[in-house]
């Protein structure tokens, strides 16, 4: 019998919290789960999926633009309507998440929690006790502290607005950007992205970068590269955006969208000897804090690896078989897909052309599938992918250019982690026709 109210308690209920939840109840613990905002967190409620949601019709219009002199291109996607349809879908995630936690069994306290000490959690006026605590608080939007920051909206508000803007201005050159700006073009708005470097999309294949800037700015997409944002001020129903360098823009809109900061502040970290820095909470190899009964997971972790649902849900499943002695086993990552859901999208798996170029037992061959395969990828002629490929003839990583890249990807990201040979692939017989398949075949020829 327990000396705590709880076995296990959970400041936090998104990905990185609720998989763990729910299996250690399962395992007959007694498990909190304590949340301030919203039951699910950022991906189901303010992320990935209404992101996702919102961005659909706007795929449609992708596929439409390659078969001009086929379809008519007069399609237009009503935002209103479409913000309707994500109030009906998106907001009963949660509550039906909620009662799945309550039918399991798993207690859930709506407030704030802050550590008192290693096993104490203070939530609102009362306050509990666990024998083990994990922290799984997330991140916050990143607010440029500037003369006037109170006239810029962040990706929540992007994905609450009734109606869109007729011109918006995007602070920033990271994924927040680069995928709400392909959604917004293809309403009609003037779309203006202002970022301080000299480069979009770090970490992502330059080529592809490159591919998928041109064609935004073919689409009518401004970019201002190497400009730091100084002051907003607003100027009647407008705001008026200037930059160090003097450069002004006049806009309706915009959204900051220079990163996320781990919520580690006002959590009582110190009360209980958990150590962290400006990038999270940091951890062991079991992602345990420096008080070993605390484990932190998701993206308020110290890491160096992508923050993003699925890490945060291996993170989170990785903790549950800890806890429960499943796996007593050093925490290892397989190799990652990030997928950018821009139109068309970006995604890589495994090692990349960049570090590739460094290796010379590495060589990388460029598929241009999109325009061998016309018939099965749908007229997208410019979508291709880099391939990395090793001594032994195997798959080490890849990165595609490409509207199904994110599928494509996680037929790849089974390639990678495999370590699959061609002798592999042609042991297998795959559907016929689809994009997969034919990029199958063509991997297929090259790892030969
Ligand atoms: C616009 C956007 C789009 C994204 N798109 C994708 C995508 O396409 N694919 C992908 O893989 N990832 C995407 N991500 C990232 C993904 O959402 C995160 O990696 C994921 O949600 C992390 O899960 P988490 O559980 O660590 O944190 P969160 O889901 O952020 O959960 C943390 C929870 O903790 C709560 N909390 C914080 N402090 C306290 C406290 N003191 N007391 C009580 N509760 C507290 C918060 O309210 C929150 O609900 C996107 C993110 C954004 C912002
Ligand atoms: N498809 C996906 O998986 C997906 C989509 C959206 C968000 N996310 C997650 O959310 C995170 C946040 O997205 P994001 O786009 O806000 O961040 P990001 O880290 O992708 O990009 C931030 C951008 O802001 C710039 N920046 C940073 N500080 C600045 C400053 N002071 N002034 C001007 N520019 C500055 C950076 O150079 C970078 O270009 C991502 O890193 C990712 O983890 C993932």
């Amino acid at each position: 019998m327990t000396r705590y109210d709880y076995d296990v308690a959970f400041i936090g209920s998104g990905h990185a919290a609720w998989h763990a939840a729910m299996a250690l109840v399962q395992a007959d613990m007694k498990v909190a789960i304590i949340e301030e905002d919203t039951i699910a967190g950022t991906c189901t409620n303010f992320g990935c999926n209404p992101k996702i949601l919102l961005e659909g019709p706007f795929e449609v219009l992708e596929e439409l633009g390659h078969y001009k002199g086929i379809l008519s291109q007069d399609t237009t996607v009503d935002w209103p309507s479409l913000m309707d349809y994500k109030k009906k879908v998106i907001p009963p995630m949660s509550e039906g998440l909620r009662q799945m936690f309550e039918q399991q069994g798993i207690d859930i306290h709506m407030n704030h929690g802050t550590l008192q000490d290693a096993h104490t959690i203070a939530v609102g006026e009362e306050t509990f006790t666990s024998d083990k605590i994990i922290i799984a608080t997330g991140q916050h939007s990143n607010a440029l502290d500037i003369p006037g920051k109170e006239y810029t909206s962040n990706s929540r508000d992007f994905m609450d607005m009734e109606s869109m803007p007729e011109h918006i201005t995007f602070i920033g050159g990271g994924f927040i950007t680069a995928e709400f700006a392909s959604i917004a073009i293809k309403t009609g708005a003037e779309v203006h992205i202002i970022t301080h470097s000299d480069e979009m999309l770090r970490g992502f294949n330059r080529k592809h970068v490159g591919m998928l800037t041109k064609k935004l700015e073919s689409e009518g997409v401004h970019f201002h590269y190497n400009e730091d944002t100084a002051e907003i001020s607003k100027d009647g129903g407008r705001y008026t955006l200037r930059t160090e360098s003097g450069m002004t823009l006049s806009t309706d809109c915009i959204i900051d969208a220079t990163g996320r900061v781990p919520n580690v502040a006002g959590l009582g970290l110190e009360n209980a000897g958990v150590r962290y820095t400006k990038n999270g909470i940091q951890t062991d190899g079991y992602l345990r804090t420096a008080q070993p009964n605390i484990y932190a997971s998701g993206d308020v972790l110290d890491k160096t690896i992508p923050k993003l649902t699925p890490t945060a849900t291996f993170e989170s499943e990785y903790i549950a078989a800890h806890i429960t002695g499943m796996n007593t086993e050093p925490l290892k990552y397989p190799a990652i897909p990030n997928v950018l859901y821009t139109l068309p999208r970006l995604a890589t798996i495994g090692t990349t052309v960049a570090e590739a170029e460094e290796d010379d037992a590495l060589t990388v061959k460029t598929v241009e599938f999109g325009k061998r395969l016309l018939f099965e990828y749908k007229n997208e002629t410019d979508a291709q992918m880099d391939i990395i490929i090793d001594q032994d003839k195997r798959l080490v990583g890849a990165e595609i250019y490409g509207n199904d890249a994110a599928d494509l990807v996680n037929v790849l990201t089974f390639a990678v982690n495999q370590k699959v040979t061609a002798q592999d692939l042609s042991a297998m017989i795959f559907a016929f026709p689809s994009p997969s398949s034919g990029v199958i075949d063509m991997l297929k020829f090259e790892l030969l």
